[in-house]
This record gives C-alpha cells, sequence and structure tokens, in this order.
C-alpha cells in the first residue's frame, strides 16, 4: 500500500497563509465587484464553457479575481466557471471560482453571490482535495461566510473592504424551517417530487426560493432546512458544476454541522471529472438529507 506524503510543517504553514491571502483578496474584490454590477447588467458575446451566455458582470469578475488570486506567490491555478481552460499562474494552491452565482438575478436586481473553493491538488481536483470554501453574498449587506479550519464565520464586508467576523462557530440550527428546490418542476422526477410534496406539507417549513444557489444555500445556513437543484428528467447530472459550486457548497454546510448529497452520497465523495462537469446538488439538515436519499432510493 502507497504511503501518502505528509506536507511538511513549512508547507502547511504556506499553505495557511496563501488560504488567508486568498480569502482576504476575495473579501476586499467584494464591494469592488458589486460596485461594477450597474452597467453590466447586459450579456457578453462569447458563450461561456456550460453553454450559456454570461453577462458582463460575469467577466468582469472572473477578470478581477484570476488577476489577483493569480498574483498571489501561493496560487498555483486559478479556474472559472467563465473560462474553458485552468490559467497556471506558478505554483502552489488552487483555486475554483464562481465569479458570479446566480447571474439571471442581475436584470431584476435580486441576490447573488461570488463561490471560491480551494484545493491543495491540481485541478480539476477531488472533494478530498479541498482545504477551505467561501461565499460571498451580495444582498442588502455584502456578507462573507467562510469555512476553513473546521469552523464556519460569518463576516460583514464594508464598502471600502474591510470586513469584520460577525458570526464564529457558524452551525445549522437544528429545527429547519426553509425549502428551495430549483429546476422547472415538470423536469422533476416523482421520487423527488414525492419527497418535496411531504416537505411543503410539513406546517414548520417555508419556501424560499430566490434563483441564486447562494441567497438560497445562506437561507438554510441561516434558518435550517434543504436546498435543491435536483437530478432532472432531461438532465440526470442536474445544472451546478462540481468544482466551483458542489464541493464548495458542500464543504461549507458539512462544517457547519448540516449534509450534502449528489442523492447517494456526500457531495465530497462526488467523483472527480471534467473542471466543468455537474452534478445534482442537495444541501441542509441532515435528517432531511437522509429522507431525501432513503425517498430517492427507493
Ligand atoms: O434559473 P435556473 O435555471 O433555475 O437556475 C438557477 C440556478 O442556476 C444558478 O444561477 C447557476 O449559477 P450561475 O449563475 O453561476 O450560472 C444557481 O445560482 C441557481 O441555483
Ligand atoms: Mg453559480
Ligand atoms: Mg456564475
Amino acid at each position: 500500500m502507497a504511503t501518502e506524503e505528509k506536507p511538511t510543517s513549512t508547507e502547511t504553514a504556506s499553505n495557511e497563509t496563501t488560504i488567508t491571502q486568498i480569502l482576504d483578496v476575495v473579501a476586499r474584490a467584494a464591494p469592488e465587484i458589486r460596485a461594477g454590477l450597474p452597467g453590466r447588467r447586459i450579456y457578453a458575446e462569447q458563450n461561456n464553457p456550460s453553454g450559456e451566455t454570461p453577462m458582463e458582470a460575469d467577466i468582469y469578475a472572473d477578470e478581477m479575481l484570476c488577476e489577483r488570486l493569480g498574483d498571489l506567490d501561493g496560487v498555483g491555478e486559478y479556474a472559472s466557471e467563465e473560462r474553458q481552460e485552468v490559467i497556471d499562474t506558478g505554483s502552489g494552491l488552487s483555486v475554483c471560482v464562481d465569479p458570479l452565482d446566480g447571474s439571471s438575478n442581475l436584470k431584476p436586481n435580486n441576490t447573488l453571490g461570488t463561490i471560491l473553493a480551494v484545493y491543495d491538488a491540481p485541478l480539476p481536483a477531488a472533494g478530498s482535495d479541498m482545504v477551505a470554501a467561501a461565499y460571498v453574498l451580495y444582498g442588502a449587506t455584502t456578507t462573507m461566510i467562510t469555512a476553513y479550519d473546521d469552523t464556519v464565520t460569518e463576516y460583514v464586508v464594508q464598502d471600502d473592504g474591510e470586513y469584520e467576523a460577525v458570526r464564529e462557530d457558524v452551525t445549522l440550527p437544528e429545527d429547519p424551517s426553509v425549502y428551495g428546490f430549483g429546476g422547472r418542476v415538470p423536469e422533476w422526477i416523482d421520487p423527488f417530487t414525492e419527497y418535496v410534496r411531504e416537505v411543503e406539507s410539513d406546517p414548520s417549513m417555508k419556501l424560499r426560493y430566490g434563483g441564486s444557489m447562494i441567497g438560497d444555500v445562506n437561507q438554510v445556513l441561516t434558518y435550517g432546512g434543504i436546498f435543491a437543484y435536483p437530478t432532472l428528467t432531461d438532465h440526470p447530472e442536474g445544472k451546478l458544476r462540481v468544482q466551483f459550486e458542489g464541493y464548495p457548497v458542500g464543504y461549507i454546510l458539512e462544517t457547519a454541522g448540516g449534509r450534502s448529497s449528489d442523492g447517494e452520497q456526500s457531495l465530497m465523495d462526488v467523483e472527480k471529472d471534467g473542471l466543468h462537469s455537474r452534478t445534482p446538488v442537495y444541501v441542509g439538515n441532515e435528517e432531511l438529507i437522509e429522507r431525501l436519499e432513503a425517498a430517492l432510493d427507493d
């Protein structure tokens, strides 16, 4: 049996420094990304690797993050939902970014996010390679949630890029109260539809769905509950991308004491595939995810 090489204490220390720098870059970029949205709520000219037409704001955020994260000494690879290829930026940790999550919310001026995944491996990486994840939520306030070192922290980010922790050791509330399910209802598979009807009929649960995964996931992290972008009849792999959306959101929710699933197993165990491959995403309180997996297994 091959023995895994353990990182030296110097490597660990330098990874810690790099992760702190990466989170700092993302927090400080957030107000600039936000300020750059007006005037960029129009479609860009080229499709992205997922075959979607990005908005100019997606490209703007991607270019800013690529330049700033790529400039960090400890970052070796940068990839984003908006680029076909991985960018080689030297040697060190790999970062994956969804520069703007929920871009279709730009026009109606609703919630958006930025998602970050940090892997200690070349891209595409496996869930087990993840060393930190975070998201920025551009809501009424700009907040950043980080999952790092086994703990989830919520920060408020000010307009000048300064940020301060407002909640430490964030965990999912024990009594869930919100749910949000994406995808067209006629395309849901029957066992999922039956599960949803059950959740809906629980008098303690109410619908919260806004069309940006990060906005919807943050409701679950705040109030407890479940978010899903499920397998669909025409798209069994769903819509969301493993490296940019599935792994980081799974990592954050699991670090906060919740569970993640692709319908059968933790999102963190989803096989790594191509850089832009997709997975169904189910995240939330343990009991709700367990019931969901049982329903899909029937
Ligand atoms: O509007 P749809 O097709 O239901 O999709 C909504 C989902 O797609 C996404 O917008 C995909 O992310 P991007 O905006 O980064 O492409 C999720 O945030 C959201 O959960
Ligand atoms: Mg997204
Ligand atoms: Mg996006």
